[in-house]
């Protein structure tokens, strides 16, 4: 992929930058980080004075059950939504203080997100999709689909860049929205539930996207109930109430993944 400039503002730099700049330090940090949400008797405190260190190139898994606040806190270290009590930091830089306009073109530059249910736009081609935030990012059109059609040639689609999502299946569908996430060389992947509306198959291809995704150094934090999924990532924490009950370094993280792309469907 083609080296562009610093984009990502004050304390951030290119992602080959910022593994040098954060050798020091965690890619992604939260500091006391809590979220309420509702007022008086129908209070949720659905994170709880999270402390969370996450070095560049970790592959993080964040389990637990329903309703424990993982979604909660994976839109607040993507900057997606704010925090009531505590910090987050991405790329040396922190983000929960910045304002709205300055938050928003962080989180294009900086974050890629990949939602469980895709959030591809219907009217768009898979290239289209994957250009999009490029062009909102500065890219010009040339540069843009140049980027798209190397990323989507990297999920496996490049025969499919003019389908719209609809003519697409859920795994297609979930593979170009991967492609979109990293079109702007992202910082952090944080993926919310990815596989979840994923058969077998399609599930082992995005599980083989994120090994070869962690291959390249790409720091990823995903949101999981599958306790497969999660075996194979380099890192496991645990959530329950909205705080962290077990933090699990997984050793043979990625070496885990053979056994699960032995399952049966
Ligand atoms: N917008 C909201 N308004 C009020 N309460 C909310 C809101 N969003 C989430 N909650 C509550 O916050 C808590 C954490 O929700 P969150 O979606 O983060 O959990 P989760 O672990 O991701 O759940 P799931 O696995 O079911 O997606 C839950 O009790 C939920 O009901």
């Amino acid at each position: 992929m083609t080296t562009r400039g610093s984009r990502w503002g004050r304390g951030l730099s290119r992602r080959g930058d910022t593994r040098d700049q954060t050798a020091a330090g965690p890619v992604l940090r939260a500091v006391g980080l809590s979220r309420v949400y509702g007022e008086g008797e129908s209070t949720v405190l659905a994170v709880d004075g999270v402390d969370l260190d996450i070095p560049s190139g970790q592959t993080l898994a964040v389990t637990g059950p329903s309703g424990c606040g993982k979604s909660t806190l994976l839109h607040l270290l993507g900057g997606l939504d704010r925090p009531d009590e505590g910090e987050v930091w991405l790329g040396g830089q922190r983000i929960d203080l910045l304002g709205e306009r300055a938050l928003a073109r962080l989180r294009r530059r900086a974050v890629g997100f990949v939602h469980q249910d895709f959030h591809l736009m219907d009217e768009l081609t898979a290239a289209e999709n994957v250009e999009l935030p490029a062009l909102l990012a500065g890219d010009s059109p040339r540069t843009a689909r140049h980027h798209a059609a190397a990323l989507l040639d990297r999920v496996g689609l490049a025969d499919r860049d003019r389908h719209l999502p609809s003519e697409l299946s859920g795994g297609q569908r979930q593979r170009v929205a991967i492609a979109r996430a990293l079109v702007n060389e992202p910082l952090v992947v944080l993926a919310d539930e990815p596989t979840g509306n994923l058969d077998t198959a399609a599930t082992h291809d995005v599980l083989r996207l994120f090994a070869d995704l962690r291959a390249t150094g790409q720091t990823l934090v995903l949101v999981t109930h599958d306790e497969r999924v999660a075996a194979t990532a380099d890192r496991v924490v645990s959530l329950r109430d909205g705080a962290p009950t077990e933090d699990t370094p997984l050793a043979a993280g990625g070496s885990q993944l053979g056994a699960l792309l032995g399952w049966e469907g």
